[in-house]
């Protein structure tokens, strides 16, 4: 018998799929290669109490992930919206926002970032000004703390499955505990079953909101490579360089040192941010050295 199903929390080689019927089945991919990913609908088969193979992938309506030359890292599938947390303290990069933002933009995703700690007032001018670039790129910011009131980020995802992206120590699981009580119960079970004591998210996991959606949290990372973006999807992927792509001298410009350069032109005369710029310089020099890499040169 198959049943319908979406993966709820990918462990290594293990997945845990929540069927149509509201079963919990501890699934193993049908095949040596694991290509799911938390979020994905699948097909199962039950092959013993509480356990089950996975025989089918449906179709993705998106797909996040991050890479180097080497590795991809599949984070979320079928998401319609990344949370991207920060936090007042540790300080955050915006650098890796801009590399969030990135990833969910070439996948046509809505974006929130959330401003968590607030009550920590020491950190909050400085983090407002490191966000205000992004603010005036009309990318939505809520501020809040994750262990007052939520309610204004609950309202934002209904009816969409967010991602929550972050660095470490940003508060993502403390969002998800608050969002949803269920979890906190899970996070213990699963540090007690580990034997760790940490509370550190290791995997990604999607948790049902009961006004309908869903939440992913996901593994804090430090990094968040764009191997598998082009130069063309980096470009489209930095909302403010849409009006100025195709407008340079040169049809193949790198807007780098090209006279002529309607990027260069426009981060010059403040229309674009010059660290803006110099970030795309950079990622797209990653991505074609990780694809010089890949091929072994
Ligand atoms: N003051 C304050 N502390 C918070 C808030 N949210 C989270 N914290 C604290 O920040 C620390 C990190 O929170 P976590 O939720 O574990 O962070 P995380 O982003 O899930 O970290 P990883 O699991 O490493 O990815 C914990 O000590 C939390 O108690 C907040 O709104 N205010
Ligand atoms: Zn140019």
């Amino acid at each position: 018998m198959k049943l319908d199903g979406t993966l709820i929390a990918a462990f290594g080689r293990q997945y845990e799929v929540r069927t149509t019927t509201g079963e919990i089945l501890l699934c193993v991919p049908r095949g040596k290669k694991s290509v799911f990913a938390c979020g994905d609908r699948v097909k199962v088969g039950v092959t013993g109490p509480g356990q089950g193979v996975i025989d089918k992938l449906e179709e993705r309506s998106s797909l996040l992930y991050r890479s180097d030359a080497w590795r991809q890292k599949l984070i979320a599938a079928n998401a319609t919206q990344v949370v991207l947390v920060v936090a007042t303290e540790p300080s955050f990069s915006d650098e890796f926002l801009s590399r969030c933002l990135c990833a969910a933009e070439s996948q046509h995703l809505k974006t929130l970032i959330v401003l968590n700690k607030a009550d920590i007032s020491a950190g909050l001018e400085n983090s407002r000004a490191l966000l205000a670039p992004f603010a005036a790129l009309g990318y939505p910011i809520l501020e809040l703390s994750a262990l007052g009131d939520v309610d204004a980020l609950r309202e934002r995802l209904v009816g969409e499955t967010s991602l929550l992206v972050g660095q470490s120590g940003m508060g993502k699981s403390t969002l998800t505990n608050a969002l949803i009580p269920e979890a906190r119960a899970q996070t213990r079970e699963i540090s007690e079953v580990l034997d760790t004591g940490k509370h550190t998210t290791t995997f990604a996991r999607l948790y049902p909101l009961p006004e309908g959606g869903g939440i992913i949290d996901s593994p804090g990372m430090q990094t968040f490579g764009l191997a598998h973006l082009d130069a063309e999807a980096l470009e489209a992927s930095f909302r403010e360089f849409r009006p100025y792509v195709g407008q340079c001298r040169f049809r193949d410009c790198r807007h780098d040192a090209e006279p002529g350069c309607a990027l260069q032109t426009a981060a010059e005369a403040g229309q674009i941010d010059p660290r803006r710029l110099r970030q795309f310089l950079m990622f797209r020099h990653e991505c074609e050295q990780a694809k010089r890499q890949a091929q072994g040169w």
